[in-house]
């Protein structure tokens, strides 16, 4: 027996299913909400992800900057206190939870049911022994981290994203396996609070998925912090207070190790969600979809990291929009990624934007690579990041340089990710370079750095026969 219909059911409350059920219900839908675990509103982003790491990552900042004042002759001593660090990110994630509770979402207007859900047929949802049946159905149960087993490490406190916010000791020896985003953002914080910090991966860099020149710049930053990084290497034991690490060339190398973090990418949620009985297939351990988020039913729909394409609390605030447009409107839209940026709230930042080199080689696109550093700007030398970098993808314009737009590009900086939200704009905007020449950057803001290397590559382009026409025409006033 159907206990009721809605126009929309959305399993999890994420920044997924967030976004999607109140974004229908804001058009006057009837819309079921339902996530497994009352305590996870707001889901991953909210409770064991990106708040309580900025949270954290911020305080590390602050206890860094303090210990740099030495050099000005103020002396910082003392230990960190854990329970106050915790203290702090309780009390951020509890002012965001004032509006992402049960309550509030309910007085929005949102039905919300509590358990664990699971597909019962085509267009139904079994929860707690009630069915619930959906014109459409999103999927947002998002992703876990991915563990390992380490032998001999039974007795060793280890952590992923979901208890280390819970941790009650700072430990004294931290290794961190994988060097994606969670372990640097994580590992930095930590060596900032007082751990002896090791990044491993075996991989042969850090954040594989940007531009080599930045993992180089980034690695080198968190190097002089006293972070340690092993390459091509895993932990393949753990002997008492020693963390075993062998290279792929067979080499082994013993570390301290007080505590193991796992940062090893993901796996995702939708085991549990019998999609078989909803005829909804996967593949290789991924719910296949085509470029409007839709499974093999046409009724049910995928938003946030459960897509398995980019996993990011805006990813999925992209993927809502298109969901919500292609539910109500009768012009439809696909996934496209070409101007989607992201941040890596290390110190400094890496900011990311667009398509980057590989993609634009495999699409046959007509690019050029513009690059610098910010030795020579002046906010740079006054807060001492001469060593940031700038790295920009423009069309390449035989004729007219000016015309060109910007395709992507990276930028390692403090505030990265603030200051390049301009150049995301104009890549979205197709705003062409020669317009930045008419902007005029308060002096000195970092941004300024755009237009230096855009002028650069426009000036370049003059030819000596051009100079030579602009010298002539000008000496003819005089
Ligand atoms: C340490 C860390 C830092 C991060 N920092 C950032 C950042 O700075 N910026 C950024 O954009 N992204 C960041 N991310 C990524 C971001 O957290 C995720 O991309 C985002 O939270 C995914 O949202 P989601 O809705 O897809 O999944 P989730 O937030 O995981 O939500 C899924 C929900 O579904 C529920 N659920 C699962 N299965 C069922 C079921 N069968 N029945 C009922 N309910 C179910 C779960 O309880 C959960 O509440 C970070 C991630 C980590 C780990
Ligand atoms: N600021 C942000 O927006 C932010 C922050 C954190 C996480 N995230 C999101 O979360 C996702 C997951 O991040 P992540 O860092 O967990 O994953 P990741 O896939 O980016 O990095 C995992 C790393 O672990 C390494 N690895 C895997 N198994 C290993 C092993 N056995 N031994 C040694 N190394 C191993 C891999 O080579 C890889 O470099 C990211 O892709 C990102 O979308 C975003």
């Amino acid at each position: 027996m159907i206990n009721k219909k809605y126009d929309l059911i959305v399993i999890g409350a994420g920044s997924g299913g967030l976004g999607a059920s109140l974004g229908m219900q804001q058009m006057g839908m009837d819309v079921l909400l339902i996530d497994r675990n009352p305590e996870n509103i707001g889901g991953e982003c909210l409770n064991t992800g990106c708040v309580p790491s900025k949270a954290l990552i911020h305080l590390g900042k602050q206890l860094h900057q303090a210990k740099l004042a030495k050099s000005l002759g103020l002396e910082v001593s003392g230990q960190v206190d854990i329970e106050k660090i915790k203290e702090y990110i309780k009390v951020k994630q509890e002012s965001i939870k004032d509006h992402e509770n049960i309550t509030y979402l309910r007085k929005k207007g949102l039905d919300i049911e509590l358990g664990e859900a699971s597909f019962y047929s085509k267009d139904s949802i079994k929860i707690d022994g009630k069915i619930f049946q959906g014109r459409n159905i999103v999927i947002a149960t998002g992703s876990s981290p991915r563990i390992i087993t380490i032998p001999g490490a039974e007795s060793l406190p280890k952590f992923t994203n979901e208890s280390i916010f819970e941790i009650d000791f700072i430990p004294k020896n931290f290794v961190f396996i994988g060097a994606g985003p969670v372990s640097l953002e994580l590992g930095q914080a930590f060596s900032r609070l007082g751990s002896k910090v090791s990044i491993i991966d075996r991989g042969d860099r850090i954040l594989k998925k940007e531009d080599p020149k930045i993992s180089t710049i980034l690695q080198d930053r968190l190097e002089k912090e006293n972070i340690q990084c092993f390459f091509n290497t895993e932990v393949s034991k753990v002997k008492g207070k020693c963390a075993i690490l062998k290279k792929n060339s067979g080499e082994e190398e013993s570390i301290p190790v007080d505590a193991i973090f796992m940062g090893l990418g993901r796996t995702l949620n939708f085991d549990s969600l019998a999609l078989e009985k909803a005829g909804i297939k996967t593949e290789k351990g991924k719910i296949i979809l085509n470029e409007k988020l839709q499974t093999t039913n046409k009724q049910v729909y995928v938003s946030g990291d459960a897509a398995d394409n980019l996993k990011f609390s805006h990813a999925a605030e992209m993927h809502n929009m298109l969901l919500i447009n292609n539910f109500l409107s009768p012009f439809k839209k696909k996934l496209d990624f070409d101007h989607f940026p992201w941040v890596t709230f290390t110190d400094p930042e890496v900011a990311t934007f667009g398509q980057n080199e590989a993609q634009l080689k495999e699409k046959g696109i007509n690019y050029e690579r513009l690059e610098t550093n910010f030795r020579e700007d002046d906010r740079a030398v006054t807060d001492n990041f001469e060593y940031g970098n700038l790295i920009v993808f423009i069309e390449k314009k035989r004729f007219n340089p000016g015309n060109a737009k910007i395709l992507g590009g990276s930028m390692i900086a403090p505030n990265a990710g603030e200051i390049t939200q301009e150049l995301v704009l104009a890549g979205v905007a197709g705003i062409i370079i020669s317009t930045f020449m008419n902007k005029i950057y308060a002096y000195p803001t970092a941004a300024n750095i755009h237009k230096s290397l855009l002028r650069e590559k426009m000036v370049s382009q003059l030819k000596p026969w051009m100079k030579e026409i602009i010298k002539k025409w000008y000496r003819l006033k005089e």
